[in-house]
């Protein structure tokens, strides 16, 4: 809805009305239209402005309407009505002016905003492009290189960007509404042609064609295949070199191709699956809305790798104070510098001034007695956790709680070592901790309603995207990997090269391949893990690590690799070469080939042609399949969990939504079909045994993702 009012006798207020961010749904559009009209006939009215309710003036199109019939009246005529109106409007910009908010603001004749309001258009993030005519006038309005870096990458700016680039043409710090009517009375009467923007030429670059041959290349090698980027530099070129008719005509071809895509459906799934995280919930039914956290002013983090670095800046840059502990006294010197200098680094790219007073260095556990929450980050080794734990309860006061950076070790055996179970959670952060979006909050048996909220508020305090899931070896991310890992392993002693298998990958969209990402990470992680499985020891009779483990197939390959000392970048060597130790650019080995070809001989493996779609089917249907089991089992309550924990915690491909959005995509029967062919090929790899969850799915005829809880439900009943 829109509400119409008169101030000060000549100037008509609009304000849209439709909470939380004033999205232009059918209502609010149909609300435009008619007060506007009503502005343009009372003669009294001189000049208008637009605002929104509750201090937000608008998120811009109703991206749930998206997915439905569109009814009420279309954005682009309204838009146009308003820069054609005879009387000046002027937009108070207020909160954010985003997507088709944005749009309306450069359809009107003049812009004020809050100094604290954010502007853009972030519709490449939703799979489309700003085709409320967004396209065509941010270009004409703040010239092309500038266009092409807000519309492609989809950025807020604040508003003193906004204004250092043109989009706004006062900002202030009164109230926005109140100036904007002051503003709008004093222009009524004027001319306004030069105030519409549709009408202004293209701001002409130097070489307009290099200039967009260069953003395409930009754009589509940081896409992943991503399409709507790519049509965003098409839609700006077009403003740039066709009038603004034919410009608009092409951005409406262009964005019909969008709006009915693949891509634009996962990314708009995405959008509202990173909201759906955050209303949580636990099998006991506790959930987000019912629970209050505990209050938390002061932290601790113990170990200070590069873990406990990186959530020492985390936990400070979100404003708590930290009792940073590491017992090795070189350790510790060597973490403070490096804590500080990434504060400095962050305060820079933020604006900001460093915080790093907040922090106190100790290599005892002595000043961690009055906090009221410690992140545990030591070495990922179970007898170390579990007298850190014990030191800990024995150290803190009563009520802290303690948590785990564990990113895979049992939970309820280390809240078993504390005389207060249920003030431990897992929070696995993912490297580096101060960057990566993504947390998974892991409860234990005991763990309280309170401890999960507590953990779930902090990460939202810290800017991560916190996902809660229940307790298992890997909980959901890692132990989702596990059988993707041993497909890609399989592979290679089937024919594959790492080259190969990341390759197909990598053109899925992953930033990197299953062995470039080992090799970046350490291979001799998974090793150690392996080893202390029992996994990767050599069988004392044969003198080999055998191929069949449990009753399983089993690849070696990883820990052979490793016993060559080849760990990956640190050491130069791994699945792939590099010019130096710490060297980033992977290249072939023909020692890998060589090794393999022996491996397959000793083992009498007669290797074949392996093409990408087997890499694929085999590797992403295998974690799929382990995604269903989670569900089924209640480790994640919901597919947008495993979505958004591999979109940002794996590099899952956005615009292919996440891995259970994809099984959607594709079709679960196909997925059931493939996965019983390959299990049928490898009847030694349980992994690619449809589990029950797909196979009930399938059996009730494949009901979209969002009907899948209710599935979920019934099954767990059953069980
Ligand atoms: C053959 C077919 C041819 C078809 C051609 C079709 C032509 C159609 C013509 C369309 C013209 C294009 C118009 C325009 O260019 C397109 C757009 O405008 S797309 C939308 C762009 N806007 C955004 O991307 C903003 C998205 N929102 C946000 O980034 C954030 O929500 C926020 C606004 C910054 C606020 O953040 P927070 O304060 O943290 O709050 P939340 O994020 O939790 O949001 C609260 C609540 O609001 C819901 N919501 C937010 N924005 C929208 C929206 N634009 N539409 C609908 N709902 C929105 C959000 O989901 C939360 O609700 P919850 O999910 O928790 O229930």
């Amino acid at each position: 809805m829109a509400q119409f009012s008169r101030v000060s006798g000549s100037v008509g207020l609009i304000t849209l009305q439709n909470p939380p961010v004033n999205a232009l749904s059918a209502a609010v559009r149909q609300g435009i239209v008619d007060t506007v009209n009503k502005a343009l006939q009372e003669p009294e009215v001189k000049s208008v402005v637009i605002c929104g309710q509750n201090k937000v003036f608008c998120g811009g199109a109703d991206i749930k309407s998206f997915r439905g019939v569109m009814t009420g009246p279309p954005l682009i005529p309204m838009i146009h009505a308003i820069e054609a109106s005879t009387k000046p409007v002027v937009a108070a910009i207020e909160g954010i002016a985003l997507g088709g908010g944005l749009e309306l603001a450069l359809a009107c004749h003049y812009r004020i905003s809050h100094t604290k309001a954010r502007l853009g258009l972030p519709e490449v993030t939703l799979g489309l492009l700003p085709a409320a005519a967004g396209s065509q006038r941010l270009p004409r309005l703040i010239g092309i290189t500038a266009a092409l870096d807000l519309i492609t990458t989809g950025r807020h700016v604040t508003a003193a960007e906004a204004l250092q680039l043109g989009i706004v043409d006062h900002v202030t710090d009164q109230n926005t509404v109140d100036v904007a009517l002051k503003f709008a009375s004093s222009v009524a009467g004027k001319p306004l042609d030069a105030r519409r923007i549709s009408l202004y030429p293209c701001p002409p670059s130097d070489d307009t064609d290099a200039l967009f041959e260069e953003a395409m290349q930009r754009v589509r090698r940081s896409a992943r295949g991503a399409i709507a980027p790519v049509a965003c530099v098409q839609a700006v070129r077009a403003a740039a070199t066709l009038p603004y008719a034919q410009g608009l005509e092409r951005e409406k071809e262009l964005m019909a191709t969008l709006f009915t895509s693949g891509q634009a459906r996962a990314l708009q799934y995405s959008f509202f699956a990173q909201r759906a995280v955050g209303r949580w919930s636990m099998p006991s039914g506790a959930q987000w809305d019912t629970v209050e956290p505990l209050p938390v002013q002061k932290t601790a983090v113990i170990g200070l790798g590069t873990m406990g670095r990186g959530i020492v800046v985390a936990l400070t840059q979100a404003g708590f104070s930290v009792v940073a502990v590491e017992t090795h006294e070189k350790q510790l010197t060597q973490a403070k510098q490096a804590i500080e200098e990434m504060l400095i680094r962050g305060a820079k790219r933020r604006g900001v001034t460093p915080e790093h007073d907040t922090i106190t260095y100790s290599h005892s556990m002595e000043p961690v007695a009055n906090v009221d929450l410690v992140i545990e980050a030591v070495f990922e080794d179970m007898v170390l956790k579990e007298k850190v734990f014990q030191q800990l309860s024995a150290v803190c006061k009563p009520g802290t709680l303690l948590c785990t950076n564990t990113s895979g070790l049992d939970i309820d055996h280390l809240a078993s070592k504390t005389p207060n179970p249920e003030l431990v959670v897992g929070m696995h952060f993912f490297a580096p901790a101060h960057v990566m979006k993504l947390l998974e909050v892991v409860y234990g048996r005991q763990s309280s309603p309170r401890a999960v909220a507590t953990a779930m508020q902090l990460g939202k305090k810290m800017g991560k995207v916190s996902v809660a899931v229940g307790n298992c070896l890997g909980f959901v991310g890692n132990r989702m990997l596990k059988p993707y890992m041993n497909q890609a392993f399989f592979l290679l002693e089937e024919g594959a090269s790492p080259e190969l298998v990341d390759q197909a990958l990598e053109e899925f969209g992953f930033i990197m391949g299953p062995f470039r990402m080992s090799d970046l990470s350490g291979i001799d992680v998974g090793w150690r893990i392996r080893k202390e499985e029992g996994l990767a020891v050599p069988d004392q009779r044969t003198g080999q690590i055998p191929r069949m483990q449990k009753g399983c197939r089993y690849s070696p390959v990883g820990d052979l690799i490793c016993e060559q000392g080849r760990f990956g970048q640190k050491t130069g060597q791994g699945w792939y070469r590099y010019d130096k130790p710490g060297g980033r650019v992977a290249r072939p080995d023909p020692w890998m080939q060589t090794f393999l070809n022996q491996y397959r001989a000793t083992h009498g493996l007669v290797p074949r042609r392996i093409d990408p779609k087997e890499v694929l089917e085999r590797c992403l249907y295998a974690l799929i399949n382990e995604g269903f089991q989670t569900l089924e089992e209640g480790i994640a309550a919901a597919p947008e969990d495993i979505d958004v924990i591999y979109v940002f915690g794996y590099s899952w491909p956005q615009h292919r939504g996440g891995p259970m959005f994809y099984a959607d995509m594709v079709g679960l029967e196909k997925i059931m079909d493939r996965l019983e062919h390959y299990h049928q090929a490898h009847p030694d790899v349980p992994s690619l045994q449809p589990c029950n969850l797909l196979r009930k799915l399938v059996a009730i005829g494949s009901p979209p993702i969002h009907k899948w809880s209710q599935v979920m439900k019934t099954l767990r009943s059953q069980l």
